[in-house]
């Protein structure tokens, strides 16, 4: 088992490249999922703090050592952090396991994702250089016009827990490269990793002010951020509700938002895969990783009924073959859950699943040999209807559920039976079908013949309740320029509009 003695730095605030303790003095518990156990604590921001944050990073625009910089020079800022996330991979890695319940290998896979996601970035930052100032050609004598790409401004930066650096950092990385100042509230379910950040951005010589991180609660932390005056944008992941509410409070101000919020997501399967492993490794990957706290997840497994049967059995085959465990053990491959409250919502679903009808095929409880920790047995339920909770509601836990098709047609109909559109899964060797379910599929993400792989390079969201705006890719990166077009006349003739005084 690897080191559960890293220590966990007890941390301030970190605003205008200092450690600063919130203007209240409150701090919140940090909980090991996998043992319950306080294992250290993080600062609570209020409006106070959120006050003195949008003022740092206001000056951080306004200096030159930021306000000035090229995309070259960010990009360099952006590499040193990448590099030194990767010195300090091991230690991250640890972090996040205790502070989220995530297995010690998605946690390294992750800050290995973090530091190319810098580097992703860096490489933009520098192109971006080159695209800062596009003309224009009206073929006109009397205008010059041109089209500039500036930094949107102060931007706020609200994340969640599943993967607490990662999905901070796809919205950090884009906006540092762009130009921006921006302040970071992660989940208070899990912020160590995010504070560590603020270390290495101290480490790096960061110019002050051009990242801040606050943690905090959602209402105390995050309000205040969406609603703030002099905040230029914010952009969201997290859960629907919350997301309605940060567009409420934007909305009062006229303030943009991106949301990439929760989703149920299909996958697929048709009776002409060649080979039944492989796609019930994917079908379990795509719902068990990261104990199927995904967004992305693909929680609603839709089988053609002629091998609906052999399929299932396959798929409990490998579920068996899960090692469930504390997530520092080797060869963990499902941790716990993040929280008490996250638990008691999963074992819910299931319970009301049961209720409703369905039969839970495999898991549906605590792990026997689990004695403390938020854990919950991969779960596989079937004898689904479409009216039901578990078909409808995000889980965000280790549950499948499963229904069969007959056709095509009706594969497409249970598949697009969401309010969510984020992400949807095909399985099949017939090309001409995936392209007819790529086009068909309601969402933002489409998988062919595998569920979850994400590149920095391709843009990630959804549609439907699944939010709107994109993060990742240059498409990522857009999302925090502010265009700006440029008229110049350039005629030596008078415009001639008025009748001119002079000739009265
Ligand atoms: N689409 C995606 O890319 C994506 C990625 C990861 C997670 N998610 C979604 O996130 C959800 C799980 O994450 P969660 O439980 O952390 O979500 P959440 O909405 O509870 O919290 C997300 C963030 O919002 C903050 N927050 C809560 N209330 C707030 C308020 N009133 N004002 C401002 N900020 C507030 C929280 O403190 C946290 O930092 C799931 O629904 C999941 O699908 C989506
Ligand atoms: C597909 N990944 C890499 C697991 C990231 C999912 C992000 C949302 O939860
Ligand atoms: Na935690």
């Amino acid at each position: 088992m690897a080191n559960r003695n890293v220590p966990i730095s007890r941390r301030q605030l970190y605003i205008g490249g200092e450690w600063r303790e919130p203007v209240k003095k409150n701090r919140i518990p940090i909980i090991n999922p996998a043992t319950e156990e306080i294992i250290g604590d993080i600062p609570a921001a209020t409006a106070e703090d959120v006050d003195i944050a949008v003022e740092a990073a206001r000056k951080a625009i306004a200096r030159d050592d930021w306000g000035s910089t090229t995309g070259a020079q960010r990009a360099k800022y952006l590499r040193a952090i990448a590099a030194k996330v990767l010195e300090k991979k091991s230690v991250l890695a640890t972090l996040e396991s205790l502070d989220s319940g995530k297995t010690l290998f998605e946690s390294a896979a992750d800050m290995d994702d973090v530091a190319g996601c810098f580097e992703y970035y860096a490489d933009l930052a520098e192109a971006l250089d080159s695209r800062r100032k596009t003309p224009v050609n009206l073929n006109s004598d009397s205008f010059k016009t041109y089209v500039l790409r500036e930094p949107l401004g102060v931007v706020g930066l609200i994340t969640p827990w599943n993967y607490p650096l990662l999905m901070a950092i796809w919205k950090v990385a884009p906006a540092l490269a762009a130009g921006c100042a921006a302040i970071l509230k992660p989940s208070e379910l899990a912020s160590v990793t995010c504070l560590e950040l603020g270390e290495i951005c101290r480490e790096i010589g960061l110019p002050s002010g051009a990242l801040n991180i606050l943690t905090g609660l959602g209402p105390e932390a995050g309000g205040p951020l969406a609603s703030h005056p002099h905040v230029d944008k914010i952009s969201f992941t997290g859960s629907g509700p919350t997301g309605s509410k940060i567009m409420t409070a934007a909305a009062q101000l006229v303030k943009p938002v991106s949301l990439e919020l929760g989703g149920k997501s299909p996958i697929v399967v048709f009776d002409d895969i060649d080979n039944l492993d492989i796609a019930a490794e994917w079908t379990l990957f795509g719902i068990f990783a990261n104990t199927g706290q995904v967004c992305s997840a693909t929680s609603r497994l839709i089988v053609q009924e002629s091998i609906a049967s052999a399929f299932l059995d396959r798929l409990l085959k490998w579920t068996k073959n899960i090692k469930i465990s504390d997530p520092l053990e080797e060869d963990c491959k499902l941790g716990p859950v993040v929280s008490a409250g996250q638990y008691e919502k999963v074992l819910k679903f299931i319970s009301n699943a049961k209720s409703e009808g369905a039969t839970i095929l495999y898991g549906g409880k605590r792990p026997q040999h689990l004695k403390k920790g938020y854990y919950v047995q991969p779960t596989i339920i079937t004898d689904v209807n479409t009216s039901m909770e578990i078909w409808k509601e995000e889980v965000f836990g280790p549950v499948l559920c499963v229904k069969t098709f007959k056709t095509e047609e009706e594969a497409i109909e249970l598949a697009n039976d969401t309010k969510y559109g984020l992400a949807a899964a095909v399985m099949s060797k017939d090309v001409k079908r995936c392209e007819r379910f790529t086009k068909a599929f309601q969402t933002g993400i489409i998988w062919i013949n595998c569920s979850q792989p994400t590149f920095n390079q391709l843009p990630w969201g959804g549609k439907k309740r699944s939010g709107f705006g994109r993060d990742l890719g240059e498409w990522g990166l857009e999302s925090f320029l502010n265009i700006k077009q440029v008229t110049e006349y350039t005629s030596a003739e008078p415009w001639a509009f008025y009748k001119s005084p002079s000739r009265n």
